[in-house]
């Protein structure tokens, strides 16, 4: 339904360009819901702003539905626009109308006529739960209703795709989780593509079924949100994942770790159990069958859709040729091992 091929985006020339966004290739089939996640100033916004041509790509193409949007003539694309519809963290609506004329606004200036416009506004304000918003002003909205209002305003061209710019960043956690539910059921009920860019794994944990991450200007990671969630491919990846997940070692640990095995050290490690390996008895079979001590520092269990996680901090104790048989036996068994880095026992 979205296709990006080789899309770039430089702001300015020479030596003050900024590369935004180097050539980037993207695919969201139709039905998805796609985030893009990344740290502030990764390129997020100018990845999404292109999809729409909000910012014309200084290189590619950029596809909707089928049709190439960036080899469309200004009217071409001004009517391929409404089958994009945008949503943005500060709701961007129009303080001097009510609601209701919020929501018709884009089919005025599609030209619809007056009664299509009252058949078509009423079943968005109800699908998006303002019945009793009609005649309300921004002002006397909250912010979770007047981002339903800018999503309802966004639904009104019957649009195929709806691009998400930080659409619950300005909204506090319960809200955030209302205004997600309404995109799934949105998603659901319309069947619409979603891409979304955000910095917040929780929102990509709620909704999306598929993420990229985004840094320095590229697309570094794509993975479906499971596989994401369980085993993320790069140091960056792992660095969202651990901070959401606030599982770190202990600080007076971290301070007597060393990168480098010595003698008489043993290491630390993160274990990421998945699948199977969640249910089975691994730490004590490792104790008995390697014949080593486990000191178990920390350790959560986590739903991710319809994946469980574990995940554990600790220390493997023991002579160093069993300790590399223990971190064998647990590589056999499918966890994820990272071995973060190595302690003195009596230190
Ligand atoms: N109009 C512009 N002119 C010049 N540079 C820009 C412009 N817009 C963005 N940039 C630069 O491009 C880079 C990527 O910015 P972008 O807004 O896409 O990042 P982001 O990931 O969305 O960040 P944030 O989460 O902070 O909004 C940054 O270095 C930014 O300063």
């Amino acid at each position: 339904m979205i296709t990006l091929e080789n899309v770039s985006k430089t702001y300015g020339s020479g030596a003050q360009a900024i590369h935004a966004l180097k050539p980037t290739d993207l695919h969201v089939p139709q039905g998805a819901i796609h985030g893009v996640i990344g740290l502030s100033g990764a390129g997020k916004s100018t990845l999404i702003r292109c999809v729409n041509l909000l910012e014309r790509p200084s290189s590619g193409r950029v596809f909707v539905d089928g049709q190439e949007l960036t080899a469309l003539s200004p009217q071409a694309l001004n009517q391929a626009r409404h089958r994009v519809g945008m949503i943005f963290q500060h709701f961007n609506l129009l303080s001097s109308r009510t609601v209701f004329a919020n929501v018709a606004l884009p089919l005025e200036l599609m030209g619809v006529p007056r009664r299509e416009i009252r058949e078509r506004v009423q079943p968005l304000l109800d699908l998006t739960g303002l019945t009793d918003k009609h005649d309300k002003y921004p002002a006397e909205l909250s912010g979770g209703q007047k981002q339903r209002v800018a999503i309802a305003r966004a639904l009104a061209s019957r649009p195929k795709v709806l691009l998400c710019d930080e659409a619950t960043s300005a909204l506090d956690p319960q809200t955030t989780s209302s205004i997600l539910e309404l995109l799934k059921d949105i998603n659901r009920k319309l069947g619409l593509t979603i891409l979304l860019i955000t910095h917040e794994m929780e929102v990509v944990k709620s909704i999306c079924h598929r993420v990229g991450l985004i840094a320095g200007g590229e697309l570094v990671e794509e993975a479906d949100v499971g596989d994401f969630f369980t085993a993320p491919e790069t140091r960056l990846g792992r660095d969202f994942l651990n901070a959401f997940l606030e599982l770190d070692p202990p600080q007076a640990l971290i301070d007597r770790m060393q990168a480098k095995p010595a003698e008489h050290t043993h290491p630390v490690v993160r274990l990421a159990f998945t699948g199977d390996s969640v249910s089975m008895p691994l730490i004590s079979r490792l104790t008995r069958d390697c014949g080593i001590d486990v000191s178990i520092l920390e350790a959560k269990v986590e739903s991710i859709q319809d994946r469980t996680l574990g995940l554990m901090i600790a220390e493997l104790i023991g002579p160093p040729e069993r300790v590399q048989a223990a971190l064998d036996y647990l590589e056999d068994h499918d966890l994820k091992v990272e071995v973060l880095g190595h302690v003195q026992r009596d230190a």
